[in-house]
C-alpha cells in the first residue's frame, strides 16, 4: 500500500496467460505489457482486477449459485459439517465466530484447506490435518469445488509467473521448493445484508470482515454481483470500494510477498462491509508458498532496495496456523 490509489487497475491477463509455457516468454511484447501493470498495481494498489482469465463465467456463477443454497439452510443443517479443531478447523462456522483484531465478524463461512494427511507436515501442520467438509447438497458440490480449485491454481500459478517477471526474476522464480507445490485456502463467505432476515439484529455499517492482510501470495476473490461492500485502504486512509465488475476477480498480494520482494510489493489493508439489503456472498481462493517454505527477500529485490534485508526469515505454515489457530471463538 504504497499510493493514494483512488481506484483499482483492472488488467487483462490473457496476453500472459497465452505465453506462460513459452521459454521465451519474457520477451513478448503483449507479455511485457501485462507485466508492467502487474508491476504498477502490486506497488501502488497491491489489488487489482484480472479479466482475460479464461475461467468459465458459468462456473464462476455456478459456484456462488450453491453457496447461497447453503447458506439458506438452517443452522441445524449447516451444523452437520461444524468446523472445530478436530476437523482441522475445516468446514462451518458461524456467524461471529471468526474473530478479526479483537472483534467478531458479520459473516458465516465454509473454510477450506489443501488436504493434509497424517504426519504429512510433522508437528506443524497437525493442526491442520484432515480432509475438507463438503455439504451433502447439491450432490455435485466437492465436484464443482474441486474443479472450481483446480483452475483457480493453474489461474494463480500463471498470474504469479507474470508477478516475478515484474520483479525482474525469472517466470519461474516462484516454482520449486518456493511455491512449486503450493498450498491453498479457500473461504466460501456470506454476508448478512444491513435488514436481513438471518441477522435482523445487524446494524448499518457493522464489519463483515475486519480490516487485515492475507497471508500468502496471490488471493482472488469472486463476488456476486451487484453488491459493492468489499473495501480497500489506500495510504491516506480512505477506503477505496472493490465494486463488483462482472467477468473479473479481485486480486490482492499477501504477506509473504512483502518478504520475498523485500517490500517492493506490500500487502493492503482490506475489509468488508455490506451495507445492501442483500445477502452477499463471495469465494475466497488464497494462492499460497509450499507449506514449508522458507520466506527471505530474493537477492534480486534485496539488490533493488538497497541491499539490505528489510524482514526476517518466515516459514509459510508457521505463519498460516498461527492466524488459524487464534482466529475463532468456538
Ligand atoms: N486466509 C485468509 N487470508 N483469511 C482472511 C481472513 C481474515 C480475517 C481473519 N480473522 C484474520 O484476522 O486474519
Ligand atoms: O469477501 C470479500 O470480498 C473478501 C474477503 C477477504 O478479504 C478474505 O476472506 O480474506
Ligand atoms: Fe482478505
Amino acid at each position: 500500500m504504497a499510493s493514494d490509489f483512488k481506484a483499482i487497475p483492472i488488467i487483462d491477463v490473457s496476453p500472459l496467460l497465452a505465453k506462460c509455457n513459452d521459454p521465451n516468454m519474457a520477451e513478448d511484447l503483449g507479455v511485457s505489457e501485462v507485466v508492467k501493470q502487474l508491476d504498477r498495481a502490486c506497488k501502488e494498489a497491491g489489488f487489482f482486477y484480472v479479466k482475460g482469465h479464461g475461467i468459465p463465467d458459468s462456473l464462476v456463477k455456478k459456484v456462488k449459485d450453491v453457496i447461497h443454497q447453503f447458506f439458506d439452510l438452517t443452522y441445524e443443517e449447516k451444523l452437520k459439517i461444524k468446523m472445530s479443531t478436530a476437523t482441522g478447523f475445516r468446514g462451518y462456522q458461524r456467524i461471529g465466530e471468526n474473530i478479526t483484531q479483537g472483534k467478531p465478524d458479520m459473516h458465516e463461512a465454509i473454510d477450506c484447506y489443501r488436504e493434509v494427511k497424517p504426519g504429512r507436515y510433522g508437528a506443524l501442520g497437525k493442526p491442520l490435518e484432515g480432509s475438507n467438509l463438503w455439504p451433502d447438497n447439491p450432490p455435485n458440490f466437492s465436484s464443482l469445488m474441486e474443479e472450481y480449485i483446480s483452475l483457480l491454481t493453474d489461474l494463480a500459478r500463471n498470474i504469479m509467473r507474470g508477478i516475478a517477471l515484474a520483479l525482474g526474476g525469472s517466470a519461474n522464480e516462484f516454482e520449486g521448493d518456493k511455491a512449486g507445490d503450493p498450498f491453498w485456502v479457500m473461504r466460501l463467505i456470506g454476508y448478512p445484508g444491513a435488514s436481513d432476515a438471518k441477522c435482523p439484529e445487524m446494524p448499518e455499517n457493522d464489519i463483515g470482515c475486519g480490516a487485515h492482510t492475507d497471508y500468502g501470495l496471490l488471493t482472488l476473490v469472486n463476488q456476486d454481483d451487484d453488491i459493492p461492500a468489499l473495501q480497500v485502504r489506500n495510504l491516506s486512509g480512505e477506503w477505496i470500494w472493490a465494486v463488483p465488475i462482472p467477468g473479473t476477480f479481485v486480486c490482492n498480494i499477501g504477506d509473504m510477498l512483502k518478504i520475498w520482494s523485500n517490500g517492493l510489493y506490500e500487502p493492503t489493508l482490506h475489509r468488508v462491509i455490506n451495507n445492501s439489503p442483500k445477502y452477499r456472498v463471495s469465494v475466497a481462493f488464497f494462492y499460497e508458498p509450499n507449506f514449508y517454505a522458507a520466506i527471505e527477500p530474493l537477492e534480486i529485490c534485496k539488490q533493488k532496495t538497497g541491499g539490505v534485508e528489510k524482514f526476517g526469515r518466515a516459514v509459510y505454515g508457521e505463519h498460516l496456523v498461527r492466524k488459524v489457530t487464534t482466529n475463532f471463538v468456538m
